[in-house]
């Protein structure tokens, strides 16, 4: 059910996790990082690039990246922080559960931590302990559940997201519920403010916003593929939604020239609002993403059922 491989193509260390129904998930220890989620069928959930890296310091393109101490690039630290790109170690002696973190005996689980060692403290100089437990439920759901701890003697602030890269059949064929009339900074206006206007949000070209005090719950709509990702999260109010287009998938290296077709970027963030935790204080936040079949009504997606079933 929890099995640690060794990747043979990259050398780099894995955990599979297998859960009876047949639904998996492979996280990388490089990032504390989900690679593949797979439903009971064997289908692939999360977009992982074709050109992605698994060289320090790169961070693997697709997946979960874990970003922290700092979501993009305002702040004195690297785009995204340096979790993403650190060995994190599997943690054998994992702080208690959350109550709602809701294990059981058929639902395998690995308990990830990130500790800072003397390069981090130079570039960020705190002393945090981040843990990870990435879960497969009943239904083949994919939960994160994050802690962060001060165990320094000083308060420290960051901001975070789980930038989660779902795979699309294509992307002009999805759109996403729960975040109209939201409020959003625009990345591609200098991090502008405006008014969500539209019904629901698709896509037709490059989009990179962080949508503010989000719902705890957001659907992403397939339509071609007739599936829908619900996205479920706690402690996590912002929303970050990217997608590259052609123009910006042509000057990553890590990304192939069309593969913005297959992917999009929903990402559970706590940006706007930088969390300052004080020393022995701890933050804790969750994501849970399950793939349902898009149910239709008349012809049309029946949000209600999404976003309230
Ligand atoms: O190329 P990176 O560092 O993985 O970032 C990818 C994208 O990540 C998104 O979260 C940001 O909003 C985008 O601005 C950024 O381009």
């Amino acid at each position: 059910m929890v099995e640690f491989v060794k990747d043979g193509a990259t050398g780099m260390e894995k955990v599979l996790l297998r859960e009876p129904g047949g639904a998996m998930a492979q996280i990388h220890l490089y990032g504390g990082h989900v690679t593949s989620w797979k439903n009971e069928k064997g289908n692939e959930l999360i977009f992982l690039s074709s050109k992605a890296i698994f060289k320090p310091p790169k961070a693997i393109r697709g997946g979960i990246p874990v970003c922290f101490p700092q979501f993009g690039g305002f702040g004195a630290l690297e785009q995204h922080g340096f979790a993403r790109n650190r060995m994190w170690s599997v943690d054998t002696n994992p702080p208690a559960p959350p109550s709602s973190a809701g294990t059981g005996p058929n639902k395998p689980y690995i308990d990830l931590v990130l500790k800072p060692a003397e390069e981090e403290l130079k570039i960020w100089p705190h002393n945090f302990e981040l843990y990870q437990r990435i879960m497969l439920g009943f239904s083949g759901e994919l939960s994160s559940i994050i802690r962060v701890r001060n165990v320094d003697t000083k308060p420290f602030t960051f901001t975070f997201a789980l930038h989660t890269y779902l795979s699309v059949s294509d992307i002009s064929e999805v759109r996403i519920e729960g975040l109209e009339t939201l409020d959003y900074l625009d990345n591609l206006q200098d991090r502008e403010r405006f008014t969500e206007q539209g019904d629901a949000i698709t896509f037709d070209s490059e989009v990179d916003r962080i949508y503010l005090g989000t719902p705890a719950k957001i659907a992403i709509i397939d339509h071609e593929k007739k599936r829908t990702f619900v996205l479920k999260k706690e402690g996590l109010p912002d929303a970050v939604v990217w997608n590259p287009w052609e123009k910006k998938a042509k000057v990553m290296v890590d990304f192939g020239d069309d593969e913005y077709k297959h992917m999009l970027c929903v990402e559970a963030a706590a940006v706007e609002k930088a969390i300052t935790l004080k020393p022995g204080e701890e933050w804790k936040a969750r994501q849970e993403i399950s793939a349902v079949p898009s149910s239709y009504f008349s012809g049309q997606l029946d949000p209600c059922k999404v976003l309230n079933g």
